[in-house]
């Protein structure tokens, strides 16, 4: 009993990298995401950013991905149950792409309170 509970719990782990893996591999506007999440973490190590700085910017990171891929499953199921044009599913997709919009902005908007010291004394 315990050891099929831990075999599917590590096969559920197993799954979501899979998902991981593919997110990565298939879709552009993850891939998009991951290309940003790098330069943040390059400007990150550049700028010296302290720890807390360092714990928002994952938390942002992780937030918009994690949004991303959402979204993109959304997409998949909504494209899957009904493949031809329809406002409900249009509306279904805009919703899920806001969803990633708000956590976008909020993103932006802890980057800029990240960086914007950093950047203004440097051109002191
Ligand atoms: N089947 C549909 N019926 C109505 N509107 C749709 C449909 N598919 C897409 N749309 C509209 O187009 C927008 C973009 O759709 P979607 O995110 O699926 O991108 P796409 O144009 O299919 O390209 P990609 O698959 O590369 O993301 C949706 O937010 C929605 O407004």
């Amino acid at each position: 009993m315990k050891a099929n509970f831990i075999t599917k719990r590590l096969k559920g782990g197993i799954y979501a990298m899979k998902g991981f893996y593919l997110l990565l591999k298939t879709e552009p506007s993850i891939q998009v995401q991951a290309g940003i999440s790098i330069l943040m973490v390059v400007a990150g190590s550049y700028f010296d950013i302290s720890r807390e700085e360092w714990m928002l910017q994952t938390l942002a990171i992780g937030l918009v991905m994690s949004l991303e891929g959402a979204n993109t499953a959304i997409e998949e199921i909504a494209d899957f149950i009904h493949p031809e044009f329809h406002t409900k599913i249009g509306l279904i997709k805009d919703f899920a792409a806001g969803a990633v919009f708000f956590a976008a902005v909020a993103a932006v908007i802890i980057g800029i309170l990240i960086y914007y010291p950093y950047i203004v004394n440097i051109n002191l």
